[in-house]
Protein backbone atom coordinates (compact mmCIF):
# COMPACT_ATOMS: atom_id res chain seq x y z
CA UNK A 1 0.00 0.00 0.00
CA UNK A 2 1.00 3.47 -1.04
CA UNK A 3 0.67 6.04 1.30
CA UNK A 4 0.96 9.36 0.76
CA UNK A 5 0.88 12.76 2.82
CA UNK A 6 0.08 15.98 1.09
CA UNK A 7 0.10 19.76 2.13
CA UNK A 8 2.65 19.47 4.80
CA UNK A 9 4.43 23.04 6.22
CA UNK A 10 6.54 22.37 9.69
CA UNK A 11 9.29 20.24 10.57
CA UNK A 12 6.97 18.04 13.34
CA UNK A 13 4.45 17.48 10.29
CA UNK A 14 7.49 15.92 8.30
CA UNK A 15 9.11 14.15 11.15
CA UNK A 16 5.56 12.55 11.79
CA UNK A 17 5.20 11.08 8.32
CA UNK A 18 8.73 10.12 8.10
CA UNK A 19 7.75 8.36 11.26
CA UNK A 20 5.06 6.72 10.23
CA UNK A 21 7.08 5.55 7.00
CA UNK A 22 4.63 7.13 4.67
CA UNK A 23 6.12 6.74 0.75
CA UNK A 24 5.45 10.01 -0.23
CA UNK A 25 5.21 13.48 0.58
CA UNK A 26 3.52 16.17 -0.76
CA UNK A 27 3.92 20.35 -0.74
CA UNK A 28 1.54 22.53 -1.67
CA UNK A 29 3.00 24.80 -4.37
CA UNK A 30 -0.95 25.56 -6.38
CA UNK A 31 -3.29 27.89 -4.61
CA UNK A 32 -4.17 26.35 -1.20
CA UNK A 33 -4.18 27.31 2.25
CA UNK A 34 -1.39 24.86 2.34
CA UNK A 35 0.94 26.59 0.01
CA UNK A 36 4.53 26.66 1.13
CA UNK A 37 7.34 28.67 -0.22
CA UNK A 38 10.25 27.25 -1.72
CA UNK A 39 12.83 27.87 1.08
CA UNK A 40 10.15 26.14 3.30
CA UNK A 41 10.27 22.78 1.07
CA UNK A 42 14.39 23.04 0.80
CA UNK A 43 14.18 23.06 4.74
CA UNK A 44 12.42 20.59 5.25
CA UNK A 45 13.62 18.55 2.44
CA UNK A 46 16.85 18.36 4.28
CA UNK A 47 14.65 16.21 6.71
CA UNK A 48 13.25 13.06 4.62
CA UNK A 49 15.17 10.35 3.68
CA UNK A 50 15.71 9.40 -0.35
CA UNK A 51 13.77 6.46 0.12
CA UNK A 52 10.26 8.49 0.34
CA UNK A 53 9.60 10.62 -3.10
CA UNK A 54 8.69 14.00 -2.29
CA UNK A 55 5.99 15.70 -4.70
CA UNK A 56 5.20 19.41 -5.45
CA UNK A 57 1.64 19.73 -6.25
CA UNK A 58 0.82 22.11 -8.95
CA UNK A 59 -2.70 23.08 -10.83
CA UNK A 60 -2.34 25.44 -14.34
CA UNK A 61 0.76 26.93 -13.77
CA UNK A 62 3.15 27.59 -16.37
CA UNK A 63 5.37 25.23 -16.85
CA UNK A 64 8.48 27.46 -16.06
CA UNK A 65 7.67 27.51 -12.59
CA UNK A 66 7.20 24.17 -12.03
CA UNK A 67 11.21 23.39 -13.50
CA UNK A 68 12.21 26.40 -11.86
CA UNK A 69 10.78 24.90 -8.61
CA UNK A 70 11.51 21.32 -9.33
CA UNK A 71 15.19 22.73 -9.54
CA UNK A 72 15.28 24.63 -6.71
CA UNK A 73 14.02 22.48 -4.23
CA UNK A 74 15.17 18.98 -5.56
CA UNK A 75 11.17 17.42 -5.39
CA UNK A 76 11.27 14.35 -7.12
CA UNK A 77 8.09 14.63 -8.36
CA UNK A 78 5.12 16.64 -9.66
CA UNK A 79 1.46 16.19 -8.67
CA UNK A 80 -0.77 17.92 -11.64
CA UNK A 81 -4.39 18.94 -10.92
CA UNK A 82 -5.48 21.28 -13.37
CA UNK A 83 -6.24 21.18 -17.68
CA UNK A 84 -2.17 20.43 -18.34
CA UNK A 85 -2.16 18.53 -21.44
CA UNK A 86 -0.02 15.74 -23.11
CA UNK A 87 2.71 18.24 -24.69
CA UNK A 88 3.34 20.16 -20.53
CA UNK A 89 3.53 16.05 -19.64
CA UNK A 90 6.10 15.36 -22.24
CA UNK A 91 8.15 17.95 -20.98
CA UNK A 92 8.01 18.09 -17.49
CA UNK A 93 9.08 14.14 -17.86
CA UNK A 94 12.69 15.33 -19.35
CA UNK A 95 13.54 16.40 -15.43
CA UNK A 96 13.48 12.72 -14.62
CA UNK A 97 10.16 13.37 -12.57
CA UNK A 98 7.69 11.09 -11.32
CA UNK A 99 4.59 12.43 -12.67
CA UNK A 100 1.29 12.04 -10.57
CA UNK A 101 -2.24 13.28 -12.97
CA UNK A 102 -5.01 14.19 -10.47
CA UNK A 103 -8.17 14.06 -11.87
CA UNK A 104 -11.93 14.18 -10.23
CA UNK A 105 -13.11 10.92 -10.57
CA UNK A 106 -15.40 10.15 -13.69
CA UNK A 107 -16.85 7.57 -16.04
CA UNK A 108 -15.65 6.32 -18.17
CA UNK A 109 -11.86 6.87 -16.64
CA UNK A 110 -8.94 8.08 -18.68
CA UNK A 111 -6.81 5.32 -19.33
CA UNK A 112 -3.73 5.38 -17.13
CA UNK A 113 -0.72 6.85 -18.63
CA UNK A 114 -2.72 8.65 -22.04
CA UNK A 115 -0.79 11.76 -21.21
CA UNK A 116 2.45 10.37 -20.00
CA UNK A 117 1.72 10.00 -15.87
CA UNK A 118 3.49 7.48 -14.14
CA UNK A 119 0.68 7.45 -11.33
CA UNK A 120 -3.00 8.28 -11.85
CA UNK A 121 -4.68 10.09 -8.68
CA UNK A 122 -8.45 9.69 -8.64
CA UNK A 123 -10.31 12.58 -6.67
CA UNK A 124 -13.08 14.07 -5.56
CA UNK A 125 -14.54 17.12 -7.58
CA UNK A 126 -13.39 19.88 -5.24
CA UNK A 127 -9.60 19.12 -4.57
CA UNK A 128 -8.09 19.72 -1.11
CA UNK A 129 -11.84 19.98 0.11
CA UNK A 130 -11.89 17.11 2.59
CA UNK A 131 -15.20 15.55 1.33
CA UNK A 132 -15.53 12.63 -0.12
CA UNK A 133 -17.05 11.16 -3.22
CA UNK A 134 -18.89 7.89 -3.90
CA UNK A 135 -16.05 5.52 -3.98
CA UNK A 136 -18.48 2.85 -2.34
CA UNK A 137 -20.64 2.63 -5.53
CA UNK A 138 -20.58 -0.52 -7.24
CA UNK A 139 -19.04 -1.26 -9.76
CA UNK A 140 -16.66 1.50 -9.37
CA UNK A 141 -14.35 1.23 -12.66
CA UNK A 142 -10.99 1.88 -11.12
CA UNK A 143 -8.10 1.52 -13.64
CA UNK A 144 -4.91 -1.13 -13.95
CA UNK A 145 -1.53 0.00 -12.82
CA UNK A 146 -0.30 2.76 -10.54
CA UNK A 147 -3.22 4.29 -8.81
CA UNK A 148 -4.02 6.44 -5.78
CA UNK A 149 -7.44 7.11 -3.91
CA UNK A 150 -8.01 10.58 -2.53
CA UNK A 151 -10.36 13.07 -1.53
CA UNK A 152 -12.16 12.99 1.88
CA UNK A 153 -10.10 9.91 3.27
CA UNK A 154 -9.48 10.20 6.96
CA UNK A 155 -8.08 7.36 9.57
CA UNK A 156 -11.85 6.35 10.00
CA UNK A 157 -12.63 5.92 6.62
CA UNK A 158 -9.78 4.72 4.93
CA UNK A 159 -10.13 0.87 6.06
CA UNK A 160 -13.56 1.07 3.77
CA UNK A 161 -12.44 3.07 1.16
CA UNK A 162 -9.44 0.49 0.35
CA UNK A 163 -11.61 -2.61 0.91
CA UNK A 164 -14.03 -1.23 -1.31
CA UNK A 165 -11.52 0.08 -4.60
CA UNK A 166 -8.42 -2.35 -4.00
CA UNK A 167 -6.34 1.52 -4.83
CA UNK A 168 -2.48 1.00 -5.49
CA UNK A 169 -2.72 3.48 -2.92
CA UNK A 170 -3.66 6.54 -1.19
CA UNK A 171 -3.46 9.92 -0.61
CA UNK A 172 -4.89 12.37 2.12
CA UNK A 173 -4.56 16.00 2.98
CA UNK A 174 -7.37 17.27 5.07
CA UNK A 175 -8.12 14.13 7.18
CA UNK A 176 -4.78 14.83 8.44
CA UNK A 177 -5.90 18.34 10.10
CA UNK A 178 -7.01 19.61 13.41
CA UNK A 179 -8.06 22.72 11.65
CA UNK A 180 -7.47 23.85 8.17
CA UNK A 181 -4.02 23.67 6.47
CA UNK A 182 -2.84 22.63 10.22
CA UNK A 183 -1.53 18.92 10.13
CA UNK A 184 -1.89 16.67 13.63
CA UNK A 185 0.88 14.14 13.78
CA UNK A 186 -0.97 11.34 16.09
CA UNK A 187 -3.50 11.56 12.78
CA UNK A 188 -0.82 11.08 10.21
CA UNK A 189 0.41 8.16 12.50
CA UNK A 190 -3.19 6.74 12.77
CA UNK A 191 -3.36 7.14 8.88
CA UNK A 192 -0.99 5.28 8.13
CA UNK A 193 -1.69 2.56 10.50
CA UNK A 194 -5.23 2.11 9.07
CA UNK A 195 -4.46 2.13 5.60
CA UNK A 196 -1.92 -0.33 6.02
CA UNK A 197 -4.02 -2.67 8.12
CA UNK A 198 -7.18 -2.41 5.39
CA UNK A 199 -4.87 -3.72 2.90
CA UNK A 200 -3.20 -6.42 5.06
CA UNK A 201 -6.62 -7.62 5.99
CA UNK A 202 -7.81 -7.75 2.32
O1 LIG B 1 -4.99 20.75 -0.82
C1 LIG B 1 -5.30 21.63 -1.62
O2 LIG B 1 -5.68 22.75 -1.23
C2 LIG B 1 -5.19 21.39 -3.10
C3 LIG B 1 -5.22 22.47 -3.94
C4 LIG B 1 -5.07 22.28 -5.31
C5 LIG B 1 -4.90 21.02 -5.84
C6 LIG B 1 -4.87 19.92 -4.99
C7 LIG B 1 -5.03 20.07 -3.63
N1 LIG B 1 -5.03 18.99 -2.76
C8 LIG B 1 -5.03 17.61 -3.14
O3 LIG B 1 -6.32 17.05 -2.96
C9 LIG B 1 -6.20 15.66 -2.64
C10 LIG B 1 -7.15 15.25 -1.54
O4 LIG B 1 -7.25 16.16 -0.54
P1 LIG B 1 -8.22 15.92 0.74
O5 LIG B 1 -7.65 14.74 1.48
O6 LIG B 1 -9.60 15.66 0.25
O7 LIG B 1 -8.09 17.19 1.50
C11 LIG B 1 -4.75 15.44 -2.29
O8 LIG B 1 -4.16 14.79 -3.40
C12 LIG B 1 -4.16 16.80 -2.21
O9 LIG B 1 -2.86 16.77 -2.76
Amino acid sequence: MFIKVCGLRTEADVDAAVEAEVDAIGFMFARSPRHVDASTVIRLMRRIPSTVLTVGVFRDQPLADVRSLVNITGVHGVQLHGKEGRPYYEQLSETGCTLIRGLSYREPLPRHGDLGEDILLLDAPVPGAGVPWDWSRRPLRTTAGKWLLAGGLTPENVGDAVRATNPWGVDVSSGIEISRGEKDPALIASFAKAARAARAAA
